[in-house]
């Protein structure tokens, strides 16, 4: 082994990142503080290329910085001009992923996530993860007291510096213990910490149990390690780290059914063909009839192999049901008596179930086995939407289901791996569904036949919706304009001579159509007005195709589409498919992609909708290899939630259905800020921006998502440039502070900082509910890439989140908040 590094070496690096973060700001303002670096708002837009000369951050290895490959352009960064030098340096994770070194940035990113939660020494525990009190009391052992030990440790400490030579920050690799969570810097690890007969552990906490945070880092090697080790050693490290003795859990840190394990039951339950995936330290409740298993006190959380010999007898109370329903003994939670209901399971109050392990069921005493309730698909789809656990393989298909020791294969194991749930909200028409299919078009399968026939309906709908609107709209201009034309005439009577001619002329407009138009107009909007559009429709799209043609061709359709923002629930995509109602009309039309990202809704019913897809885990801003260093990067399994804006009224109840959501990707369009829509049932308008703050609050302040991370997305930026110069920002009243400081003083568009200016307002609003963090991203929903880029980003997000759950980093969440709104430069002040 060879550490190379010397004193000299970490100097230039830190000059190196001051000068690199020197060129971010005006001439003249103050470095900011390395609290301060805040990634939680991005950008990433078109600006000129960098004028300045690149800095070599890091001479030899890795490569140096490249910005100029980076796309991290001066107007990329925002709150860097000169007014802003009181803000923390904010910059896109995506643009600087691009930007920085790999290794360092991951560490940086990873090393300020750790300094924000040591300032909060309450937020420090072993694992806080664990649900319940007694959970914490009983794993109140030799690991949680070296956990505690750390983080103590960590507390005194001066933050982010190498735990043996004192030297470093927050910016620089480092490798931490497993057991203590010292840190150490290049120099110092391999005196720290000798060969690592037990993996990174330091030479003094050696036979010690691990930290149970730690767990799931395990043998997952560090950028650091392989710098100062070769890939033999790295090899051999993470498999001693995996394997040795000491880092095993222990049966007793187990108890199944209220009995800690023995040896042999640990044994038969890791070595069962479907095992507990993530097994740690607690209280699990295991029913060995059905399979199900699940933490004490909570639902069920997957379903493994029947009929281990392991733990005590399986209690009523085990998940801590309350509907009088019992399943194998067990009281049912109010969210598995649901599926069930929707499973068309009969249960009454008292009834009590034989459930086996391929989901047949009986009544108890009754012997008549009455269905499986896993076997309907949409039973399926609801638990997959619900985290309850379906059977893994085919079980519930067979009854000859025979449980086999051993030959656990990959693919079941990916299969049984949990998908992380992101939920996709927003407003009507603030782009979620666009997102949900650019993400089914980038991640996910072709739309089949079957959904292109849906989305060719659903086109041909919405053709006749927004033709309606129009006709509609026609009518009542016209009678408009008519009463002013007679008012004006009453006035003029005493001068005009009466005529026949001139009595039809006032009965016409320029919003008058033809008379044979006027009859289906007249057909449309009866039709539409029972409500009856969609049954109607498209059976008859085909026959009426050439007069839909000639409606939006007739002038007075024509004049009133001039008028079109005055009709509020006319979208701007009616022109892009009422140009084409021949083609789209025809019994061949098949949507084109661009068709179908400009459709609004995902089906015809556009309710809820979900995608399973996986992504790889590797990302520029990963430093977490895997022990097989020519393996491809290991997948994880995401699955999209999208429900649309009709599914959260009254009151967000299907909110409750969601639990287990790992993010919520809420979608704002930023063009909405001059736009109205209709409230509730009383019709009355209101401006769309406040419409989405409103759903935004009552979403954050939803008991489900008290722990889970938001991550907003501000859509249609292309629209938002557009308009910000004509229409005001502050026509929304929640933006009347709005304060653009002038182009000559700030090299930032206006559309720039209006956009800063609304993620601040929406970050504002966000710690104000719940003081946490509020990750921004901008996107323009229609361009594939920016969706990419915004998964990359969430994917990020909870890398960072899953960090900080498992407090390896030593974190503080305070310093998040220095984006105070009220220092921002674009507020007026009084
Ligand atoms: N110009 C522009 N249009 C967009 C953008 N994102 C979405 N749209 C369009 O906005 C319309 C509405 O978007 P949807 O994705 O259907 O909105 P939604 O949130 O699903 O709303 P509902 O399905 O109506 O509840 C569609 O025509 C999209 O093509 C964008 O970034 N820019
Ligand atoms: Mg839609």
């Amino acid at each position: 082994m060879a550490a190379e590094s010397d004193d000299e070496e970490e100097e230039r690096i830190d000059k190196a990142w001051e000068d690199a973060i020197r060129k971010l700001l005006p001439p003249g303002a103050p470095l900011p503080d390395e609290d301060h670096l805040d990634y939680s708002i991005a950008v990433d837009i078109d600006g000129p290329p960098i004028t300045h000369p690149i800095p070599a951050l890091l001479a030899a290895d890795p490569p140096p910085l490249d910005l100029d490959s980076l796309s991290l352009r001066s107007s990329s960064l925002f709150s860097l001009s000169a007014p802003l030098s009181s803000l923390p340096v904010r910059f896109s994770r995506a643009s600087a992923s691009r930007s920085f070194d790999e290794g360092e940035e991951q560490d940086n990113y990873e090393e300020e996530e750790g300094e924000l939660q040591s300032c909060n020494s309450s937020s420090v525990s072993a694992d806080n993860r664990y649900e319940n009190k007694d959970e914490n009391e009983e794993n109140d052992n030799a690991a949680a007291a070296a956990a505690a030990a750390a983080a103590e440790k960590r507390r005194r400490g001066r933050r982010g510096v190498c735990g043996r030579c004192g030297k470093g920050n927050l910016l620089r690799d480092k490798e931490g213990c497993v057991v203590c969570d010292s840190r150490y810097c290049r120099s110092c690890i391999l005196k720290a910490m000798g060969s690592m007969p037990e993996g990174r552990k330091c030479v003094s906490c050696i036979g010690k149990p691990i930290d149970e945070s730690k767990r799931s880092s395990l043998g997952k090697c560090s950028r650091l390690l392989r710098k100062v080790c070769s890939p033999l050693e790295v090899k051999q490290i993470m498999k001693a780290e995996r394997e040795c003795a000491a880092n095993q859990l222990r049966p007793e840190q187990l108890v199944v059914n209220g009995r800690a394990l023995k040896q042999e039951e640990l044994g038969e339950l890791l070595g069962c063909q479907f095992a507990p995936h993530k097994l740690r330290p607690a209280r699990y409740w295991y029913d060995k009839d059905s399979g199900l298993w699940g933490k004490e006190g909570h639902k069920p959380d997957s379903i493994i192999s029947p009929k281990l010999n392991v733990g005590g007898k399986l209690q009523p109370d085990a998940s801590n049901g309350d509907t009088q329903v019992f399943i194998n003994g067990r009281e049912i939670t109010k969210l598995e008596l649901r599926v069930l209901k929707l499973a068309k399971v009969q249960c009454p109050q008292d009834t009590h179930f034989w459930v086996y392990e391929d989901g047949s069921y009986e009544e108890e005493g009754q012997n008549n086995i009455k269905g499986n309730i896993w076997g309907k698909a949409s039973t399926r789809f609801i638990c997959s939407l619900l985290s309850l656990p379906i059977p893994p393989g085919d079980r519930y298909k067979s009854t000859d289901y025979v449980p086999a020791l051993s030959s656990r294969s990959m693919p079941e194991y990916l299969e049984q791996k949990r998908a992380q749930k992101l939920l996709l909200l927003g407003l009507e028409g603030s782009g979620t569904s666009t997102i949900f299919k650019q993400a089914k078009l980038l991640y996910g399968s072709k739309f089949s036949e079957e959904e292109l026939q849906d989305m060719k309906h659903m086109i041909q709908s919405s053709m006749y919706k927004y033709l309606g609107i129009l006709l509609e709209a026609r009518e009542r201009f016209e009678e408009e304009t008519l009463m002013m034309k007679k008012l004006s005439s009453d006035s003029d009577v005493s001068t005009s001579d009466s005529g026949e001619t001139e009595a039809d002329e006032s009965k016409r407009s320029i919003y008058s159509i033809h008379q044979r138009l006027k009859h289906f107009s007249d057909w449309l909007l009866e039709i539409m007005a029972t409500g009856d559009l969609n049954a109607f429709f498209p059976a008859a799209t085909r026959e009426y195709a050439p007069v839909v043609e000639e409606v939006w061709k007739d002038p007075a359709i024509q004049e009133t589409y001039k008028r079109k923002d005055e009709l509020h629930c006319l979208h701007d995509v009616a022109t892009y498919f009422l140009d084409r109602a021949v083609e789209i009309s025809s019994n061949e039309y098949v949507p084109s992609e661009k068709d179908i990202l400009y459709a609004e809704g995902i089906t015809q019913s556009n309710g809820l909708a979900s995608i399973e897809f996986m992504l790889d885990d590797q990302s520029p801003k990963s430093d977490i290899y895997s022990e097989n260093l020519d393996c491809p990067p290991p997948l994880t399994k995401f699955q999209l939630i999208r429900l649309n804006a009709k599914g959260l009224n009254d009151g967000c109840k299907w909110l409750e259905m969601f639990e287990d959501i790992r993010a919520v990707i809420f979608c704002v369009a930023l063009s909405d800020y001059d736009q109205m829509c209709s409230q509730g049932g009383s019709g009355t308008l209101c401006n769309k921006m406040l419409a989405s703050k409103s759903l935004f609050e009552s979403v954050v302040r939803h008991p489900c998502f008290r722990e889970t991370p938001f991550i907003l997305l501000l859509n249609k930026y292309d629209t938002f440039e557009e308009k910000i110069d004509a229409v005001p920002l502050s026509i929304c009243e929640w933006f009347g502070d709005f304060s653009p400081v002038r182009p000559h003083n700030n090299n930032q568009s206006l559309a720039h900082q209006a956009y800063y200016y609304v993620a601040m307002k929406f970050k504002d609003l966000y710690v104000s509910i719940c003081n946490r963090k509020l990750f921004v991203w901008q996107i323009c929903a229609r361009e594939r890439n920016t969706v990419d880029e915004a998964f990359k980003y969430i994917k990020e997000v909870l890398k960072w989140e899953e960090a900080k759950e498992e407090n390896m980093y030593g974190v503080g969440v305070d310093s998040y908040y220095t984006t105070d709104v009220s220092t921002s430069p674009y507020i007026r002040r009084e």
